[in-house]
């Protein structure tokens, strides 16, 4: 049975700095446990502060990063190197300066790679790789020690959008088209190959997410707020500041 758990930090920057050692502490744990470890990365801004809060961080390379299996939540699809990437901004903030085994980085698909524009094919090509990599006993995906997700202003995750078709997808990856966050062009983890995960962590920063994290942690469902849809099989933990936390359910509220 999945614990949830809420944790609020007064401001972005404790926000970004105590998720980035959570992080480290978590990933050093799988490894002292299984000799790797294996994180999905997210895109958006709160997770650009936490890669680099990693990078910065004396504790770093307490993670032997060699053995560390990247994956993507969402990709924007876009040309490789394009600045709008997920990938491009987790390499600059992070990725570049660490001594990770290439063999063990997953990006998703560009635009200009082997299926061209065609997004179902690229979406059809990492769920392939994801299988390929796949534990025993689940024929589609690795073990995902930790999914990281941002969380919209609309309460999407990944590239996962309130009331989309992509919210109903039953396979691992999907394409999105119509996506109403630039650009319109995507490809996504979908709910159910997220909910694989060990530990799912959402972290939201600013006033702009209160109303989005306030519904998911209250009644919504997972077509209105998709952050409301995704949980670990462990662990489903929310890491906010005290702005996006403004409107928690009265339950959390001595959180606040
Ligand atoms: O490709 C993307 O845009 C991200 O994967 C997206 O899911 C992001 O995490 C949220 O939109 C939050 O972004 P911010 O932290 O910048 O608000």
């Amino acid at each position: 049975m999945t614990q949830s758990k809420v944790v609020v930090h007064t401001e972005p920057r404790l926000l970004a700095e105590s998720a980035a050692a959570r992080l480290i502490v978590r990933l050093t744990d799988a490894q002292a446990e299984r000799g790797e470890a294996t994180v999905v990365l997210t895109g958006g801004r709160i997770a650009a502060q936490i890669y680099q809060a990693i990078r910065d961080s004396p504790a770093r390379d307490a993670v032997d990063w060699s053995r560390v299996n990247l994956w993507w939540g969402d990709e924007r699809f876009l040309p490789a190197g394009d600045p709008e990437r997920n990938e491009t901004q987790a390499r600059a903030a992070l990725l570049d300066g660490l001594k990770l085994d290439p063999a063990r980085v997953h990006p998703m698909p560009a635009s200009d790679g082997p299926d061209g524009d065609d997004a179902e094919a690229a979406a059809a090509r990492y769920a392939t790789e994801l299988a390929d990599s796949s534990r025993p006993g689940h024929a589609e995906l690795p073990h995902f020690d930790v999914v990281l997700l941002g969380v919209g202003e609309d309460g999407h995750v990944a590239s996962v959008f309130p009331e989309h078709p992509v919210t109903l997808e039953t396979r691992p990856v999907s394409a999105v088209r119509g996506s109403p966050k630039p650009p319109p062009v995507r490809t996504t983890l979908t709910l159910p190959a997220i909910n694989t995960a060990d530990e799912v962590w959402l972290i939201a920063s600013g006033a702009g997410k209160a109303s989005a994290v306030g519904l998911a942690l209250a009644s919504a469902g997972p077509r209105q707020i998709p952050a409301a849809g995704v949980h670990g099989r462990d662990l489903t933990l929310w890491l906010l500041d005290s702005a996006a936390a403004h409107e928690l359910p009265p339950r959390f509220r001595s959180l606040v």
